[in-house]
């Protein structure tokens, strides 16, 4: 049974802020799997990348989906890897609705420029990192089951209507399941 909304996409597309709006929303719990990350291991992400590794890291991002997941439905906000791992996807699929939150290079990156939250653009060249990622991402966040453009000029407010509209016409039934 598909039971839980799940946001995909890349680092400041906006799947923690929208992902907390769509919950209010619809009133079911919310979940953001590197707050539970951050939370289980009461260290940043971070200090888990720079202490354990990102293998580390992403061992516990797939432990804590499965969890999340098990225990919908709810709106699941996941990290910009998440998706990335074949078995994280095999698992989503099994229990929610994928939906990618695509945004567009220069949004992404007014919003995760100044903030040192994100390991993997603490390089020489974050700019160029983040549209690396970007584009070997991409075809991948593609196969989601629902697409939504989430970019600058929306507010959070509008790209959740995009999101419940666009996942009421792929299927109406995730909406009204408790
Ligand atoms: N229209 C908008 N849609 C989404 N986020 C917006 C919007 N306008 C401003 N923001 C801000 O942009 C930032 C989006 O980052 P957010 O943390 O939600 O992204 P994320 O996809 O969860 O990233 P990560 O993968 O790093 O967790 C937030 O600070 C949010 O408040
Ligand atoms: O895009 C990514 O790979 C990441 C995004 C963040 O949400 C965190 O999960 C972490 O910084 C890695
Ligand atoms: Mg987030």
């Amino acid at each position: 049974m598909r039971r839980n909304i799940v946001l995909i996409g890349m680092m400041g597309a906006g799947k923690t802020a929208i992902g907390g709006e769509l919950a209010r929303r619809l009133r079911r719990p919310f979940s953001d799997t590197d707050a539970e990350i951050e939370r289980a291991a009461a260290m940043t992400i971070p200090e888990i990348f720079a202490r354990d590794g990102e293998e580390f890291f992403r061992a516990r991002e797939s432990e804590v989906l499965g969890r999340v997941l098990a225990s919908g439905p709810g709106v699941v906000s996941t990290g910009g890897g998440a998706w990335l791992r074949p078995e994280n996807r095999a698992r989503i699929g099994e229990d929610g609705v994928s939906v990618w939150l695509d945004c567009d290079l220069e949004t992404l990156w007014h919003r995760v420029r100044h903030r040192p939250t994100r390991p993997l653009l603490q390089t020489p060249d974050p700019r160029g990192t983040l549209e690396r990622l970007l584009d070997e991402r991409s075809p991948v966040y593609a196969l989601a089951d629902i697409r939504v453009p989430a970019q600058r000029g929306d507010s959070i407010e509008q790209t959740a209507d995009r999101v419940l509209d666009a996942i009421r016409a792929h299927d109406p039934a995730i909406l009204e399941g408790k």
